[in-house]
């Protein structure tokens, strides 16, 4: 199986996770695009979900599933969202889409965090792919700066506005082996508006697609 053929065997696997006849959180990225899909293929009755980008937005309305503002939910049971690292722990580094603030806060609402991953996204220690740190445009070369002091080379991305009018700084060349302590850390610099490690909103459980099929990391 390809990549794509993974994201979208883990796309149908969160199906199990729906709440029925609950409003659900809805992520971003390729493969949520997949469980988009196959949720709306399923026939599972669910009032609406609470969406973390413009882009699942719109193919969750494409589909006819009610997207409702996170203003109007106090509690969700389940966030359904994939990610770019994972680890042994259920620590995720996100926002290679560029939806990290708002995957924070619907995560936030929720109970559960179900990730939807390809095996590759399953690493010993998160820091390989370039970590998103979603930044006020003002105070990009002072956090340049700042990670630089830790080792990290940070890149603007280019051409690329947040759905919140933020920038992103993509940071490579870190080991983040405390994500906890990092993600404290760095939410503290001045311009930072979220870093993409998901440490207090870690995963609850991981679906991980490979080879053999679906396997079910519980955290
Ligand atoms: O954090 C994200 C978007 O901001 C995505 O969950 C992450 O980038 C994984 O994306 P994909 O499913 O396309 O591999």
């Amino acid at each position: 199986m390809n990549q794509d053929q993974l994201k979208q065997l883990v796309g149908r696997a969160a199906l199990d996770y729906v709440p029925a006849g609950q409003i659900l959180g809805v992520g971003t990225g390729s493969t949520v695009d997949c469980f988009i899909d196959a949720l709306a293929a399923s026939g599972i009755q669910i009032p609406g979900a609470v969406s973390s980008s413009e882009r699942s937005t719109q193919r969750l309305a494409k589909h006819g599933i009610k997207v409702l503002d996170a203003a109007e939910v106090t509690r969700l049971a389940v966030y359904i969202d994939g990610a770019d690292e994972i680890d042994g722990r259920g620590f995720m580094v996100k926002g290679g889409g560029a939806a990290l603030t708002r995957e924070k806060i619907v995560a936030d609402l929720a109970d559960q965090f179900v990730c939807i991953a390809d095996a590759s996204k399953l690493v010993q220690t998160l820091g390989a792919f370039p970590l998103p740190v979603e930044i006020i445009p003002m105070a990009a070369a002072q956090l340049t700066r700042r990670f630089a002091e830790i080792g990290g080379k940070a890149q603007l991305r280019g051409g690329v506005v947040t759905d919140n009018g933020g920038h992103i700084l993509d940071v490579t060349g870190l080991s983040i082996t405390d994500p906890l302590a990092f993600e404290n850390d760095v939410n503290q610099w001045p311009g930072v508006v979220t870093v993409g490690v998901f440490a207090h909103h870690k995963a609850s459980v991981c679906l991980l697609g490979g080879a053999d099929g679906v396997k079910t990391l519980k955290f």
